[in-house]
């Protein structure tokens, strides 16, 4: 029986006391300290110990919430958060520089530069599936760009959520980050203050409750959601890794995983082939099964589980291994279903769990239509030795992220943005992009007053002449008017002398231009 998150009791944050939660945070980001570069790295230090220091509580409480193996707290949570840390840390002096705008004649007297600034108090709603790297991972970027932020970690996941709220008291001033624990009636008096920047994880119902609070505000808000993430299986890639990948990627975490694999478009032919592998490697990771295993977790909820046993109780797809579920123990076992119709329960929503459906088609064609057909993913996975194959479909699709040959390791890869696209999310995150993220690009100038002696002819009364300078001045110059035929390859219509053409091999049919 494993320790589920009902056995650990989350104590809420009043909600008469959020108030003066927010006031400190707002005194805290007015008091200037984090308008310090050494200050924010010190803070991103004490961040960093934070995690290193509590890793076995971490673990335990991972393993209290989701059952999470040791290995996959350590490898996707705590390590890579710690590494996050470390690289803003490195980062934030070039992050912050002023940058000069790039050089044109016209405007270099005024000195053109672009002050990174932080937003001010941000808000950072974050859900139970990863609860550190969606929570501790935005609260990098946001410190190294100079705010304070007030953390509202999933209430779901209380044992990791309680612990982060103990020891952030203990690592980090109180001027620069709060930690509200609670749930509906918590964020709910939280989206009534305007913030600098809201950033939500979590479901897309969710999130357009926390647009709707953002609008009256008008606080900036980014949405990291999830969706139904396809992987396009080629016969000719390499099956073994590809099993063995997208296995892993359903299993990990019990496949509560946003860009996890959810299900799988393999031709016709290779459908048994496919499956086969996946088999072969189900029982070379869980020699002994996955029942009772340390190296697989649990649902986090009877809630989650109840949603996804009954996706399983009506697909009318056949069951090739798995199957098996105990609600006590919130267990499901990692599970393959092949034959899936695209009208399938298991094809009906995020799936969430350890359940791989497996849709055969006719060809690549096929599968794009499908993608396309629905909403845009937040990752959309390709398998495939064959360079055109990848490129078809990544030139035919739209989805957060387009990834060749792996899973899941676009979320740790330095240099790449993390986001969706649509209804999978908007905005980008991800060591430098969180610090863009929380950044307010403030435009700056120091115009000389020498520059009225060959520019005042911006100043009434205004002539002819002077506008005909100031257009000089601005140095606007088109490229050529482009031709018809350029335009009529792409089937665009063509302005000419007030006249739109939509056919151009004929002057009958012009319209008149608005
Ligand atoms: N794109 C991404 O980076 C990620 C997306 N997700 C997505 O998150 C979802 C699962 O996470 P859950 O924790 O179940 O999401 P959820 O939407 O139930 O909860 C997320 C957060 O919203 C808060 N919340 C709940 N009701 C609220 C309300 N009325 N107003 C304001 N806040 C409220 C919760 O307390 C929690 O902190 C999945 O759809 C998954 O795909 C999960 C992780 C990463
Ligand atoms: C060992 C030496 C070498 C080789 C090093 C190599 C090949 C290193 C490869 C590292 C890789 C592939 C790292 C991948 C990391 C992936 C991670 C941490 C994935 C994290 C995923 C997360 C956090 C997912 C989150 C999901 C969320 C939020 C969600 O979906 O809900 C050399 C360099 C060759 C020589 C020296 C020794």
């Amino acid at each position: 029986m494993p320790s589920s998150s009902a056995t650990v009791k989350l104590e809420y944050t009043l909600v008469d006391e959020i108030d003066k939660i927010y006031a400190s945070l707002c005194h805290g980001f007015r008091s200037g300290k984090l308008k310090s570069i050494a200050y924010r790295k010190l803070q991103l230090l004490q961040l960093a110990y934070l995690l290193q220091d509590n890793i076995q509580r971490f673990k335990d409480a991972f393993a209290a919430d989701l059952g999470r193996p040791s290995l996959e707290t350590a490898f996707l949570e705590l390590d890579s958060t710690i590494s996050d840390c470390k690289i803003a840390y490195d980062g934030v002096e070039k992050w912050a520089k002023t940058e000069k705008a790039p050089f044109r004649i016209n405007f270099t007297a005024f000195n053109p530069v672009i002050r990174k600034e932080p937003k001010g108090v941000v808000l950072i709603i974050s859900p139970f599936n990863y609860p550190v790297w969606t929570a501790i991972g935005p609260m990098i970027g946001a410190i190294a760009a100079g705010n304070s932020v007030l953390l509202k970690p999933s209430e779901l996941s209380s044992a990791v959520s309680g612990l982060i709220a103990e020891l952030v008291p203990k690592y980090m001033d109180p001027d620069v980050v709060r930690v509200v624990l609670g749930a509906v009636p918590q964020a709910t008096k939280l989206l009534q203050y305007p913030w600098g920047h809201i950033l939500y994880t979590g479901s897309a119902r969710v999130a357009k409750i926390v647009c709707a609070a953002a609008a009256l505000t008008l606080s900036p808000v980014s949405v990291e959601l999830g969706g139904k993430s396809p992987v396009v299986i080629d016969s000719k890639c390499d099956l073994m890794t590809a099993a063995r990948r997208i296995l892993w990627g359903k299993c990990v975490n019990a496949g509560q995983t946003c860009i996890a694999p959810d299900y799988i478009l393999v031709p016709k032919e290779f459908e048994d082939t496919f499956v086969q592998a996946l088999k072969d490697v189900h029982d070379e990771f869980y020699p002994n099964g996955t029942k009772g295993s340390s190296d697989f977790g649990h649902i986090v909820n009877a809630g989650h589980f109840a949603r996804i046993k009954n996706l399983l109780d009506n697909t009318q797809g056949e069951i090739v291994f798995g199957g098996e579920t105990n609600e006590a123990q919130l267990y499901i076992a990692p599970t393959v279903v092949k034959s899936v119709q695209k009208g399938d329960s298991l094809m009906s929503e995020e799936l969430f769990g350890p359940v791989l459906p497996i849709v055969p088609v006719d060809n690549v064609d096929e599968a794009i239509e499908y993608i396309n057909a629905n909403d845009h993913p937040l990752a959309l996975y390709v398998f495939s030795q064959d360079a055109a194959f990848k490129a078809k479909v990544f030139d035919n699709t739209q989805s957060g992220s387009a990834i060749a040959n792996d899973v899941l390791v676009q979320c740790a890869t330095d240099g790449l943005p993390f986001g969706g696209i649509g209804p999978s999310g908007s905005g980008y995150y991800g060591r430098k992009y969180t610090f863009d993220l929380f950044t307010h690009l403030r435009a700056s100038l120091d115009s000389p007053s020498w520059l009225d002696r060959i520019f005042k002819s911006r100043y009434p009364p205004y002539t002819t002449k002077k506008e005909e300078f100031l257009r000089t001045a601005l140095g606007v110059r088109l490229p050529a008017r482009p031709s018809p035929a350029s335009l009529s390859r792409y089937g665009a219509a063509s302005v000419t002398n007030g006249y739109a053409s939509h056919d151009v091999s004929t002057s009958r049919s012009r319209t008149t231009a608005l």
